[in-house]
């Protein structure tokens, strides 16, 4: 394991990893995570039981292994589309912080990539997928291919650092690049690598800062625009 995660004691420097693909490390505070964790506590325990409660969806592979809470569009599998309601149940709105958090982070990320830099200012928060990974689970190789916009996703990191891979446009192999998401790490992926396949083949037992609001495991919040404007 120590080999999958040996980037972890060097300097953290913001870079854009590959053109379109910006690391902004320690992005959020111990107590925004914290604060961002028990908004998605809570919004969790308002939909548990309901047709839009957080859930591990079943996908091609089988059931994933971590569970997915959907706000503003409801992420559904199978087909694989957003909707606005499951069986009559409306999902939950995107809480209106959500807004904030994505221009601070193109905000920032514009700064170091050109291929970001047309978005700062004109993403608009639509829908976010909250991810909760428990101690042992992973996320396969995947593309973000349901949101028509070509707008980046913005992606948040709280509790157990993880192995990011962010893969190529063609296929789930080589080349990639791996970085690791230590809790409070934002990355952002747009322009040239939005497509690209990307996933998590681990998160590191034992990494959960105190007071970030989980106890163990990871939440992983993934902003995005849906319809293009
Ligand atoms: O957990 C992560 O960092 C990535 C999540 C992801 O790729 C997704 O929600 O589509
Ligand atoms: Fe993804």
């Amino acid at each position: 394991m120590a080999t999958l995660f040996d980037d972890e004691g060097l300097d953290r420097p913001v870079r854009e990893v590959i053109p379109g693909v910006v690391h902004l490390p320690g992005f959020l505070s111990l107590e925004e995570s914290r604060a961002l964790v028990e908004q998605a506590r809570g919004l969790a325990r308002q939909v548990a039981g309901t047709p839009t409660a957080m859930v591990r969806p079943e996908v091609g592979a089988g059931q994933m292994s971590v569970y997915i809470l959907s706000l503003g569009y409801h992420w559904q599998t199978k087909p694989y589309r957003y909707v606005r309601s499951v069986d009559g149940a409306r999902v939950p709105a995107l809480p209106e912080n959500y807004q904030g958090l994505v221009d601070r982070v193109l905000d920032r990320a514009a700064a170091v990539s050109d291929e970001l830099s047309p978005w700062r200012g004109r993403m608009r928060a639509e829908t976010a997928l909250v991810n909760f990974y428990p101690p042992g689970s992973h996320m396969g190789m995947h593309v973000d291919g349901n949101e028509e916009s070509g707008a980046p996703v913005v992606s948040l990191s709280i509790g157990q650092s993880a192995l990011f891979r962010m893969g190529n446009p063609d296929n789930r192999g080589r080349p990639y690049r791996d970085v690791s998401l230590l809790s409070g790490d934002a990355i952002v992926f747009g322009g040239p690598a939005r497509r690209n396949y990307h996933g998590i083949p681990a998160v590191q037992p034992g990494t959960t800062p105190e007071g970030c609001g989980l106890k163990d495991g990871r939440i992983n919040i993934t902003i995005r625009e849906v319809d293009p404007h």
